[in-house]
């Protein structure tokens, strides 16, 4: 799998950053806006991972696989963005690790990119807001392209913007839309397990590797070389 990297493409939302505090605040404003109860963090962290309109569909129905009716979808989305954007970095931080892992990815000369189902306006306000922007001026959000992971375009989007192929690629995220997104685009598949993966085992995912951290995969790629 470790055959000649030279590009990563990161996940935002769970491998980056814990931006679960600021996203579940603007669905808790919302949920009391339409007359529902607030869910509160620790729910709103096993909903987040397949783009803001998926989110805002199981924070209504209290149900990761949740259909409301679209009208319903429409207007709570249109509150959740709103309120989101108002608070879009109050409380989200990097994890330990991702910082320095970046900085040191960049000075072995890996080429590295953003994929991410977050719109990418917002992805782009949130790195620029945690000083990740200059690290990865290559993003791809959910709303980029016409289809978000685990679809492989957008990873080929970054990709084609890094001029780097596949195989000498890797996808590095938190749940399972990543990992099928890096297999159906014929990357390496790395993942971290202190995100946001709906409940289930990131081991269980069958990724390449697991690392702990942004910066341990560094360590890792620099003993593979
Ligand atoms: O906003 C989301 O749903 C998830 O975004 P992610 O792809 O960066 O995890
Ligand atoms: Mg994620």
């Amino acid at each position: 799998m470790m055959r000649q990297v030279q590009a990563l493409l990161f996940d935002l939302d769970g491998t980056l950053v814990d931006s679960a505090p600021d996203m579940a605040v603007a669905v808790d404003r919302m949920l009391v806006d339409v007359g529902l109860a607030a869910a509160g963090e620790d729910r709103v962290r096993g909903w987040v991972g397949n783009g803001a309109r998926r989110l805002v569909m199981r924070a209504l129905t209290g149900r990761v696989d949740g259909e409301p009716p679209e009208a319903d979808v429409d207007h709570a989305l249109a509150l959740f963005l709103r309120y989101y954007e108002e608070r879009l970095s109050v409380r989200s931080r990097l994890y330990p690790g991702t910082r320095s892992g970046l900085d040191r990815l960049r000075a072995d000369g890996y080429g590295l990119a953003c994929v991410t189902n977050k719109p990418e306006r917002l992805a782009r306000q949130l790195l620029s807001d945690l000083g990740l922007d200059d690290l990865l001026p290559v993003v791809v959000g959910g709303d980029t392209l016409t289809v978000r992971k685990p679809d492989p375009a957008p990873l080929h989007h970054a990709m084609a913007a890094l001029a780097v192929p596949a195989e000498q690629t890797l996808m590095v995220g938190d749940s399972r839309a990543d990992v099928e997104a890096g297999r159906n685009a014929g990357t390496g598949v790395v993942c971290v397990p202190y995100g946001y993966s709906q409940g289930e085992d990131v081991n269980a995912l069958a990724p390449d590797v697991v690392v702990a951290s942004i910066e341990e995969l560094h360590g890792f790629l620099r003993g593979a070389a």
